[in-house]
């Protein structure tokens, strides 16, 4: 299988050759030339599977050019092994046909680990093949963060250096990443958003020339197509358990850099049943005014109560875009050139994105009633992220009778702000492992918005 640039000009790689890279040379991301496709009969087949198997099923037409079934069986086993639920992503019911998938399982508690546990292992493989030795180089909101370091932290051939926004994570986000003080981590909290944090990682894979001689680049972020592609997995897990492929089976996202809902997408490509998936927002909602109004204007970003999503220029829509607009790279590559500014869509491509997405919008007054009411009417506690995708598919879910599955994407003890304003005394307990999360000691380098400074720090570092 070869990989394709979204902008239309850059050779065509191996899966391997994209994993090690970031962006394609021609800025684009990758996608594959084809995406794979599983007959009715395949799909059925795969019902009794465990998480472990169902990975390797779903990911191996991706890799087959590349690794062994070994090869692929092993990374898969290692990275589930660590999640603390036997069943790695359940599926909890809320109500009539409305369930909850819990991602939050892993090492770091957000479903970020179900692709960067597996990517760590991928590197350290692949690095070990070529003898290599890379440097990753990452933004985080907050959770791709510590989720990218307990990945790598071990791998001998990786450095890794995440740019968080200054005060602008949560405490217990900050913590999961600053209080790794292992040799190769690296952790900057920079002054500036989230935006500017991912801005800078991608103009840094444009031009390598700070590195040391012989080192490159290597992203975590899902602009990685690995990252995407570990994500598809759980799609199919929760629509196997609730009918599919008989049955249609439809997603609310919480949604940011657009990563997650494009795993979704691209498991209804491969032929799982999905008739709806709702992109769910924070006050940063330029996906939904993109998707329900064709408004893509750039505003301010704000600081909420789910700082994960606070995110503007949402790195995978270009992903999406890319097949909306007939998979033209030229198209892409001209769109992408307004992507800061004003970018509009032609008007038939928002109505064949509004066949299968919704969207909706929650603001923090929002958030903290739905947190509230979910708890109220159902029991249960989602974290502020959680809680604006159940919100969502309550709001504009189109057929009832159909199961709805709202993807939880991280344990609700990583945003204590938002849980106690909305039921104040509520215990929030970390998980055995983060105990004493509050006791480490912690390492980072505050350094200003300015990519000359973050270079110098990363070159004198290695
Ligand atoms: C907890 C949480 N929910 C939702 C999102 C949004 O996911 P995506 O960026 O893949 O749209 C993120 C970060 O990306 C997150 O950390
Ligand atoms: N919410 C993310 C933002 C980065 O998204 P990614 O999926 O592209 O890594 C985070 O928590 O860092």
């Amino acid at each position: 299988m070869k990989f394709i640039s979204t902008r239309g000009r850059a050779p065509a790689a191996s899966f391997s050759e994209v994993v090690l890279a970031g962006l394609a040379g021609d800025g684009g991301l990758y996608v594959p030339e084809e995406l794979p496709k599983f007959s009715r009969e395949e799909i059925a087949a795969m019902a009794g599977m465990d998480y472990v198997q169902l990975a390797r099923t779903v990911m191996r037409p991706f890799v087959a050019e590349d690794l062994t079934e070994e090869e692929l069986d092993g990374l898969v086993e290692r990275a589930y092994e660590t999640f603390n639920h036997k069943a790695i992503a359940p599926l909890v019911q809320l109500d009539h046909n409305l369930w909850v998938q819990e991602l939050f399982h892993g090492p770091t508690l957000a479903f970020k680990d179900f692709a960067l546990q597996f990517l760590g292992q991928l590197f350290d493989l692949l690095l070990k093949k070529r003898g290599e030795k890379v440097v990753v180089m990452g933004a985080t909101s907050g959770d791709t963060g510590s989720a990218a370091i307990e990945g790598c932290r071990h791998c001998e051939n990786i450095d890794i250096f995440i740019l968080h926004p200054h005060q602008r994570v949560s405490e217990v986000q900050r913590r999961q990443m600053t209080t790794i003080l292992s040799d190769n981590v690296y952790n900057i909290a920079l002054q500036g958003n989230f935006d500017d944090c991912q801005r800078m990682v991608k103009a840094s894979f444009a031009d390598q020339s700070f590195l040391p001689d012989g080192r490159r680049l290597v992203a975590v972020n899902s602009i990685n197509w690995a990252r995407i592609m570990a994500q598809i997995v759980y799609y199919f897990y929760a629509a196997l358990h609730l009918g599919a492929p008989a049955r249609a089976v439809n997603f609310s996202v919480p949604t940011g850099n657009f990563g997650d809902i494009f795993a979704g997408y691209l498991a209804r490509g491969m032929g799982l049943p999905v008739e709806q998936l709702i992109v769910a927002t924070n006050a940063n909602d330029i996906l939904h005014r993109c998707l329900s109004a064709n408004d893509h204007s750039r505003k301010p970003l704000q600081h909420s109560l789910s700082p994960s999503m606070d995110i503007m220029v949402s790195s995978n829509f270009e992903r999406l875009l890319f097949d909306l607009y007939g998979r033209d790279g030229n198209a892409i590559a001209e769109l992408m050139r307004h992507q800061g500014g004003e970018m509009k869509l032609a008007a038939e491509v928002v109505e064949r994105a509004a066949a299968l997405f919704s969207s909706h919008r929650v603001d923090d007054a929002g958030t903290v009633a739905a947190i509230r009411n979910i708890s109220e009417e159902t029991g249960y506690l989602a974290d502020p992220h959680t809680a604006i995708g159940i919100e969502a598919a309550r709001q504009c879910r189109r057929d009832p009778a159909q199961p709805m599955v709202c993807l939880a994407t991280a344990h609700p003890v990583k945003f204590p702000e938002a849980v106690q304003k909305a039921l104040s005394g509520q215990e929030l307990p970390l998980p055995s492992h983060l105990a004493d999360l509050f006791e480490r000691e912690e390492r980072y380098e505050v350094l200003p918005d300015d990519m000359m400074v973050v270079h110098k720090f990363m070159a004198e570092s290695l």
